[in-house]
């Protein structure tokens, strides 16, 4: 395996060049792709070698701007063709390539009226315009690390509170979906960047009357399989112990930690299930990776249980995901997926030698009707808190609403 990396994005300033980590190799290989154009990162979005909400953005942005870079420099004013009319069509076509996550369109929407505000349809692209672009997708990169680190130091601040109001004493363990984390953003990311900050200062107890956390369960993450793939990855790279479970475990698995019983791996239960999001409305009804809506329903089920020791169920974004033009979760586009990429699996054949070459498997019976959303909604009265960049965390009030700021 060549040398293991978390950085998902690498986006050179002086040479203006952009590289993605290819998710759909890891965990087995470690091999960066090139982006060139925006159909470069159209097709990289839309195939998820790049993917998470953040991260999807990230490279939008950065792809307009090596696109107008190359633009720029292989042709002189003379020759300039390229109308800003033509780049704001080039945008939206980037923006289609992924329809769920808010991020992307934000951020693409932002650069498209940047450049009109100053710019008229009819004018050619120059490089006052390919500065502002410049300068909007470094500061996106940017902003997007500092409010991970924040979310993570936000999160871990509510997580410590409810344990104290609850009087919580000893080992604790959390369940997550998908991948979160550095791969899915500039760094750190945002469920799993709580996790990551949470290990961090809790990782043991200090003493007899402390809380810590023991043990993280991702979910395998069917179909795509995120969370076998790239959270374990993650957890391993970083040194805490998780233990991987299949999405049709919850239920099963906090039953038997919460009723004290333990499992080979660990006996602490499940305190909290924490995910990530690709749009969270004005509501506070959130979009995240398919899976995520029933972990909330499961949540709901075991807290109305007398005596059960409770689970919190949290939401973690930044800003950026936040959708106040949308005023409640049926309104969100839910991306579909192909049939194939829940008929069959790819990957690489696992020899006595190593890792062999790349080949598909069939799971399913071929041709058969197939329906695979890929993302769905957690309803706001099954969430109980958002965590943001913002130290004040999203709560709901008497009435059960939540009142969420961008
Ligand atoms: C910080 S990433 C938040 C979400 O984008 C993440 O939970 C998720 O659902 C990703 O889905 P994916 O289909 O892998 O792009």
């Amino acid at each position: 395996m060549s040398e293991r990396t978390l950085q998902a994005i690498k986006f050179d300033k002086v040479s203006t060049t952009l590289e993605i980590l290819d998710q759909l190799l890891l965990p087995y290989s470690t091999s960066y792709i090139s982006i060139k154009s925006i159909e470069n990162a159209f097709q990289a979005i839309k195939l998820m070698q790049v993917r998470g909400a953040p991260a999807i953005a990230i490279v939008g942005a950065f792809a307009i701007v090596v696109d107008t870079n190359t633009y720029l420099k292989t042709t002189t004013e003379g020759s300039r063709k390229k109308s800003v009319e033509d780049l704001v069509k080039s945008i939206d076509y980037l923006i289609t390539s992924r329809p769920t996550a808010v991020n992307l369109s934000n951020a693409l929407n932002d650069i498209k009226s940047l450049i009109t505000k100053s710019h008229k349809p009819a004018d050619l692209v120059e490089e006052v315009i390919y500065k502002k672009i410049f300068d909007y997708s470094v500061a996106l990169y940017e902003d997007d690390l500092s409010n991970n680190f924040k979310i993570g130091e936000n999160g871990l601040n509510y997580i410590k509170s409810i344990l104290k109001e609850e009087k919580f004493k000893g080992a604790f363990s959390i369940i997550t979906i998908c991948n979160t984390g550095s791969l899915a953003t500039s760094g750190h990311g945002t469920a799993l960047g709580i996790i990551r900050s949470t290990y961090e200062s809790l990782k043991e107890s200090k003493t007899d009357e402390d809380f810590y956390l023991d043990h993280i369960y991702p979910l395998e993450t069917r179909p795509y399989n995120q969370g076998a793939k790239l959270t374990t990855y993650e957890l391993d790279y970083e040194k805490i112990p998780f233990t991987l479970i299949c999405d049709n475990m919850v239920s099963a698995l906090v039953r038997t930690l919460n009723q004290s019983k333990a499992i080979k791996a660990s006996s602490a239960p499940v305190k909290f299930i924490i995910v990530g999001a690709d749009r969270v409305v004005k509501n506070g009804d959130s979009a995240n990776k398919i899976g995520t809506f029933q972990l909330s329903v499961i949540v709901n089920h075991f807290n109305s249980i007398p005596n059960f020791n409770k689970i919190k169920f949290i939401v973690a974004a930044p800003k950026t995901t936040i959708d106040l033009n949308t005023q409640t979760g049926d309104e969100i586009v839910i991306e579909e997926r192909p049939a194939n990429e829940l008929t069959t699996l790819k990957g690489p054949v696992l020899t006595e030698n190593g890792i062999g070459e790349k080949i598909t498997v069939g799971i399913a019976t071929p041709g058969i009707s197939v329906w695979n959303p890929a993302f769905d909604v957690a309803p706001h009265n099954l969430i109980d808190a958002i965590v943001t960049e913002d130290p004040k965390v999203f709560l709901k009030d008497a009435s059960g609403q939540f009142h969420l700021t961008k």
